[in-house]
């Protein structure tokens, strides 16, 4: 059985924008920010502040087809599904991003075939090269089941009747570290209406964005593995070390015919073995943060299951594919939560595993998008080891091995028979005396006795080598020494061959005849050594898988005796319904259990994010303070620059207030100059009033006017030039005269 080591592949799909969104989304909001690098058509480019490259196994372009999808990425892992690896696929990505869409968990007979999804391509792909003339010699047996892991619990979507009253459905893994899940209903198909029917009838749509998804189809396949291929009929000589072919009638119905030296091309004895691979199409719940969904309540349980789920998943591929983590860590947290458990052996263990995630295109969802990418990137590194799950049929069942020994005993006579006969017929045309002959061990004649080799040592299982012998005898031939050993006495260290008849031929006899019964006999000792080491193996193989088989017996009686007795208490037959109890309170609590510590992780992941949180906000502090101390730096400087422009100002404005209280002083010098004047003014006109009043002589008081006058004029002069000083100073706001 070979192995392949392959890395899990990663397809990207990026969903077209949809009606939805261009009707629910503000237009700032629906800028495509991811397309295909336009220099390799498996990188993908996001448009932000930093242009991002990833790169992929495949990209799908908004544009791309279901049937393109199917084409590039599935195609191929079909044929390895028939070689008789697990293959899984896994869509991945948030809630609309297309994961059901790419995958047709959801679809039914009605869609319309360019629409239909992985599930049907791949059935119907599947159906057609099993009735195809290239495997026409398999029996197949297909099954399909579908499971949704919802709130950590595993419902299975096809079972029959009301929920609580089927069968648990329980993950168990088998010694060789397989996983499989019993309680569950596994129905068989023969054809893509079949499967898709029980697919439409799930209704998985209206829960699918909380829910993973798992419909999963199981194979059998039997074919049958000829020891020699004869292409143009050459040698038809087992291979020496080949296993025994099942016999055909024990297990699968008729085996070819065995061999034959015709000159076409014919198959030699071989063996029927049984190929069994498992498909899982996994459509996960949607990956956005619970933070965004700002869910509350029985939404947010949800959330966290599948937050956890997808989590546990995360760590999962992170343990498993990142080189360094690789290197140093062995414990890969499968049993963090039950959708890890049950893809146990599709990731990192024995499968072909493929991730396709499904990112919209537009700048709303652009956190989510770019997780879904560094998600999916972790992915390609993941080393799986994929194996042919082959098994000849029948090596762990000692009834198939007890009717091989039969068989084998079998052929052993006939041989034994013809060699007889051959001897026989030498005999009557040799000089081979008779008592020679019966003292061959080959054909002692004894039935219980072959070679020497007794049927009662088959459950010890001796070997030729330590078998009793018969009396010694010598060849009678000259020229080939017989062997002589003691009678009763063992055997001697050299291998043993049984003693031919044909030694008892003289030279001269041997004719053409004799040599070609010679080269035959030669041909059927050869055989009858192969045979007899094949029946010392099983013989060994029957006795140890006997004495295992007696000892868990023992140990059965024993530790139902140690319970029995146990306090004189005597422990009740558990009846199957009780074992169906204890089962599903199993499951519940494994439920539970894988609910607490999914919430455990979500708040340990809550923690480190915070942690994280504070670190950076710890770092971004120590920057602050340096920012702070040449803040306060500038500020300082700032300051003393400020006071400089102060005292400037202030000698600025004491300059101004100067010339404006010069101008003020002056001013009022000016008026209170001009208001002395018009008093004396007023005090001559009244002076002249009287004057007027009181005077007789005329013209003495003319004089005195013109006088008078002549003064006022003056005055009035002084008056106005005052006046003008007072403008050209500019105070308007003077009092008006
Ligand atoms: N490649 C595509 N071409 C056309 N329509 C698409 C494509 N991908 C998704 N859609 C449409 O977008 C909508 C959401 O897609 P879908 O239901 O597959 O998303 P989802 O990721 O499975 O969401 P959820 O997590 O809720 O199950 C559907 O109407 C689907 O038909």
């Amino acid at each position: 059985m070979s192995s392949t080591s392959t890395s899990v592949q990663v397809a990207l799909r990026i969903k077209p924008l949809t009606q939805d969104d261009l009707i629910n989304l503000p237009a700032r909001f629906q800028r495509q920010v991811i397309s295909v690098s336009p220099f390799n058509p498996n990188q993908v480019v996001v448009d932000t502040e930093k242009r991002q490259l990833f790169q992929f196994d495949h990209v799908f372009a908004p544009e791309a087809t279901q049937q393109e999808v199917y084409e590039r990425a599935i195609g191929n892992m079909i044929t390895k599904f028939l070689e008789g690896y697990n293959v899984t696929i896994l869509a991945y990505g948030q809630t609309s991003s297309g994961k059901t869409h790419t995958m047709g968990t959801a679809d039914d007979t009605t869609i319309p075939p360019e629409s239909k999804g992985i599930i049907p391509r791949t059935m119907a792909a599947l159906f057609s090269l099993v009735n195809s003339g290239q495997y026409k010699s398999h029996k197949f047996s297909i099954k399909v089941s579908f499971i949704e892991i919802h709130n950590e619990d595993l419902i299975d979507l096809l079972g029959e009747g009301n929920e609580e009253e089927r069968p648990p459905v329980t993950i168990r893994e088998d010694s060789r570290g397989n996983i499989y899940w019993t309680g569950l209903q596994e129905l068989k198909v023969a054809n893509v209406d079949q499967v898709m029917e029980w697919v439409g009838v799930t209704d998985m749509n209206s829960k699918s964005s909380r829910s993973h998804a798992i419909f999963s189809v199981t194979m059998v396949q039997q074919k049958f593995i000829p020891h020699n291929y004869i292409p143009g009929g050459q040698s038809v000589t087992s291979p020496p070390n080949s296993r025994p072919g099942t016999p055909a009638s024990s297990r699968f119905g008729s085996q070819p015919s065995s061999r034959t030296n015709s000159s076409l091309d014919k198959f030699d004895d071989g063996e029927w073995v049984t190929i069994s691979s498992k498909f899982h199409f996994v459509d996960l719940a949607g990956s956005e943060r619970l933070k965004r969904t700002a869910a509350s309540g029985d939404r947010a349980r949800e959330g966290i299951s599948i937050n956890s789920g997808l989590l546990a998943l995360g760590n999962v591929i992170s343990a498993l594919g990142d080189p360094n983590k690789a290197r140093h860590t062995t414990h890969v947290p499968y049993r963090d939560s039950k959708l890890t458990r049950l893809l146990q052996d599709s990731l990192g263990g024995n499968a072909q595993t493929l991730m396709i995630a499904c990112v919209s295109p537009i700048e709303y969802n652009m956190n989510e998008t770019i997780s879904t990418l560094k998600y999916a990137n972790r992915a390609r590194n993941i080393k799986n080891l994929a194996s042919v799950n082959q098994e000849e049929a029948g090596w762990n069942d000692v009834n198939h091995l007890q009717n091989l020994v039969m068989k084998l005993r079998g052929e052993i006579s006939a041989l034994k028979a013809a060699a007889a006969q051959n001897a026989q017929r030498s005999q009557d045309g040799g000089s081979v005396s008779p008592e020679k002959v019966s003292q061959s061990p080959f054909i002692s004649g004894n039935k219980n006795s072959l070679n020497g080799f007794s049927e009662k040592n088959i459950p010890s299982a001796k070997i030729p080598g330590r078998r009793r012998m018969t009396p010694s005898t010598t060849s009678g031939i000259p020229g080939i020494p017989g062997r002589s050993t003691p009678v009763g006495g063992r055997e001697t260290p050299t291998r043993i061959r049984p003693t031919s008849p044909l030694n008892t031929f003289t030279h001269g006899n041997i004719n053409a005849h004799q040599q070609r019964d010679k080269e035959s006999y030669e041909a059927l000792e050869e055989q009858l050594l192969q045979l007899q080491r094949s029946y010392a193996e099983l013989s060994q193989k029957y006795a140890k898988t006997s004495a295992e088989l007696a000892l868990h017996q023992d140990n059965y009686d024993e530790i139902e005796l140690i319970k029995n007795n146990h306090s004189g208490i005597k422990l009740r037959v558990v009846t199957e319904q009780e074992i169906e109890q204890f089962e599903k309170t199993i499951s519940s609590l494994e439920s539970k259990l894988a609910i607490t510590s999914a919430a455990l992780n979500h708040s340990e992941s809550i923690l480190k994010e915070q942690e994280n949180r504070i670190e950076g906000a710890d770092s971004a502090n120590e920057q602050n303070k340096g920012l702070v101390a040449s803040l306060q730096k500038y500020i300082k400087e700032l300051e003393s620059k400020l006071q400089q422009r102060e005292i400037d100002a202030r000698i600025a404005a004491s300059r101004d207030n100067h010339s404006e209280k010069f101008v003020s002083e002056t001013i009022q010098l000016l008026e209170s100059r001009l208001r002395e004047k018009e008093e004396a003014y007023t005090e001559l006109e009244e002076k002249l009033n009287n004057l007027q009043l009181g005077d007789s002589s005329e013209s003495s008081g003319s004089d005195k006017i013109t006088r008078l006058e002549a003064k006022l004029e003056f005055l009035n002069n002084e008056v106005n030039k005052l006046r003008n000083l007072g403008i050209k100073l500019g105070t308007d706001d003077r009092p008006e005269n």
